[in-house]
C-alpha cells in the first residue's frame, strides 16, 4: 500500500487556482522529493497534505485512510508530520525543553490512556533519543534562540521527528545552509528517511539528486513529471521548464 495517494487534488484562493489538480503515489518508505519553480505552489501542496489548508477538492489517503479536511492535529496524529521553512522552534527554552515539549505534547495526543508520570517519563525518554539522533547532545541546555542556525534547523528535523510520525514532510530542510551545513543536514535527513517515508520540497538540486528515490516536478500547480532522479534530469520537459542548464 502507498504511504500517500493523491487524487484530483485542487486549492484555489480566490479566482487563482494555485494547485491544479494534483495526482500522485507516494510509495511506503521512499524519500520523494517535490522541486519546481518559485510560486509553483510546493508549499502550498505541503500546505494540503498536513491539513494547514483544506483542499478546494480531490482527495488526500494516508495509508488508505482519507485525511483530506482533518485538523493538523488529526493528521499529525493519524501519522503524518512536517517542519516548516519558517523556524519553529521555542528561542527561550534550552535544546532538551524544545524536544521534550514536542515530545509531551505527541505522547499527550497519542496515547490518553497514559497516566500523567508516565507520559513525561515517556517524553524524556524520546527526547533523549531524538537529541542524539540530530547530534545536539553537546548542545542540549543552550536556548534554542542562541543556537547556529544549521544547529536550529536541526532541532526542527527533531522536533518534527519526535513524534515517530511514519510519514514526515521537510519544508527546504537545507535553506540558508552553508556547504558543509548542507552535508550535515543531508546525513541527517538521511538518517531520519531511515524506516519512513519522506516527502521534501527543496531548492538545492544537489540535495534533491543525493537524496530522492524519486522526484516530482511541480509547475503552475500541475506535477509534468515523477520519477527517478535520472529520469528527471533527462526529461525534456522538465529541463525546459524548469531544470535549465542547473543539472547539466
Ligand atoms: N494563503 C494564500 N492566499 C492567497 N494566495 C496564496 C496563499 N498561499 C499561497 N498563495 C499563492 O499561491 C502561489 C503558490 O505559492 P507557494 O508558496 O505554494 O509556492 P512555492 O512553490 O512554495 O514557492 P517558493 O518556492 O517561492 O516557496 C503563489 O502565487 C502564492 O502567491
Amino acid at each position: 500500500m502507498s504511504a500517500l495517494t493523491i487524487k484530483g487534488l485542487k486549492k484555489q484562493f480566490g479566482p487563482a487556482e494555485v494547485i491544479c489538480g494534483v495526482d500522485l503515489e507516494v510509495e511506503k518508505n521512499e524519500v520523494h522529493a517535490v522541486i519546481g519553480p518559485n510560486g509553483a505552489g510546493k508549499s502550498t501542496f505541503f500546505n494540503l497534505l498536513s491539513g494547514a489548508f483544506p483542499p478546494t477538492s480531490g482527495e488526500i489517503q494516508l495509508f488508505g485512510e482519507r485525511i483530506d479536511g482533518l485538523s493538523p492535529e488529526k493528521i499529525q496524529q493519524r501519522g503524518l508530520a512536517r517542519s516548516f521553512q519558517v523556524s519553529n522552534v521555542f528561542v527561550n527554552l534550552s535544546v532538551f525543553e524544545n524536544l521534550r515539549c514536542a515530545c509531551f505534547k505527541q505522547s499527550h495526543a497519542g496515547y490518553v490512556f497514559w497516566r500523567p508520570a508516565a507520559r513525561v517519563r515517556e517524553a524524556n525518554r524520546r527526547a533523549e533519543e531524538v537529541l542524539e539522533m540530530i547530534g545536539l547532545q553537546a548542545l542540549r541546555d543552550v536556548p534554542a534562540g542562541s543556537l547556529p542556525y544549521a544547529s536550529q534547523r536541526a532541532l526542527e528535523i527533531g522536533m518534527t521527528i519526535a513524534c515517530d510520525a511514519p510519514v514526515v514532510l521537510l519544508d527546504e530542510p537545507t535553506a540558508g545552509m552553508s556547504n558543509s551545513e548542507t552535508a550535515q543536514a543531508i546525513k541527517l535527513i538521511r538518517q531520519v528517511a531511515e524506516g519512513r517515508t519522506l516527502m521534501i520540497v527543496e531548492h538545492d538540486m544537489g540535495v534533491v539528486f543525493e537524496l530522492a528515490d524519486r522526484i516530482s516536478v511541480l509547475v503552475y500547480g500541475k506535477i509534468i513529471a515523477t520519477g527517478k532522479p535520472e529520469d528527471i534530469r533527462n526529461d525534456p520537459k522538465v529541463r525546459e521548464a524548469y531544470l535549465g542548464e542547473e543539472a547539466a
